[in-house]
């Protein structure tokens, strides 16, 4: 997929303030051109945070990850959307119906609206989720045969990618082709710590299993120089044809 380097890392900014957020953007510069906002941040400073970095010309995956009815998901889609994120997210074990539901109403509000439709992606299995969380919540097929059976589950449901762990980024672009987003957390450059991850790879190794974007927080936010570290996982990631 012939994305450039610094538009496939997405840092994870996980804070709850706007000054964190402006001290990292700011310290990061340009090397760095797409931001995940999440749940910590998005539910202390709101929007604003989105419209922010637009504004300062960065990309936005705005991770919500939602999950509920079909008809509650998709006007949740529809009230996010006027933000400007360039990526939204459901999880896929809301089922085809919701995730059919959320993309037909997501495409059909920015035709509406004339403005360019967000992606939309679903989220496989949490890249925490070890065996035995699996086995706690009575799963029964393997974690990778679960993340590829919902992968295929959102591509017939309409969506335009994942969220997976690196280690299931090659089976996936196998059964999705080759322009399915594959967006993996729960990527660690060797040597740092994993924090609460559990299926983790490399930068170099998840690109070379064909993730389309990684997203990294800990390892670039608890860094003594972030913009030092996030310029050697790009050029830990430019390695990769
Ligand atoms: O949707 C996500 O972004 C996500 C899905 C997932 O399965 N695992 C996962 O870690 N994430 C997010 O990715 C980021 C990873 O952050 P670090 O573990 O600090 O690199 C966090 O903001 C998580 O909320």
């Amino acid at each position: 997929m012939a994305i450039k380097a610094d538009d496939r890392l997405i840092v994870a900014l996980d804070f709850h303030t706007m000054e964190d957020v402006k001290a990292l953007v700011e310290k990061l510069g340009d090397s760095v051109s797409y931001y995940k906002v999440g749940m910590e941040l998005f539910y202390s400073v709101g929007g604003e945070v989105v419209r922010w970095l637009r504004g300062q010309g960065k990309h936005v995956f705005l991770d919500l990850k939602l999950h509920d009815i079909p008809n509650t998901v998709a006007g949740g889609l529809c009230s996010l959307m006027d933000l400007g994120a360039d990526i939204l997210n459901v999880h896929a074990s809301g089922g085809y119906t919701m995730m059919k539901t959320a993309a037909d109403r997501l495409h059909a509000a920015a035709e509406e609206r004339g403005i360019p439709c967000p992606k939309l992606i679903a989220i496989t299995v949490l890249t925490s989720i070890n065996q035995e969380d699996w086995d706690g919540v009575g799963q029964t097929l393997p974690i990778q045969d679960a993340v590829v059976r919902l992968a295929k589950l959102a591509k017939s449901a309409g969506l335009d990618g994942v969220v997976a762990s690196p280690q299931e980024a090659a089976l996936i672009r196998e059964a999705c082709g080759a322009d399915f987003l594959i967006v993996t957390p729960g990527v660690r450059p060797a040597g740092s710590a994993i924090n609460d991850q559990s299926r983790i790879a490399t930068p170099a190794k998840a690109l070379t299993n064909g993730a389309s974007h990684l997203v990294i927080g800990r390892p670039i936010r608890a860094a003594e120089d972030p913009k030092a570290a996030a310029e050697a996982i790009l050029k830990e990631m430019e390695t990769v044809k």
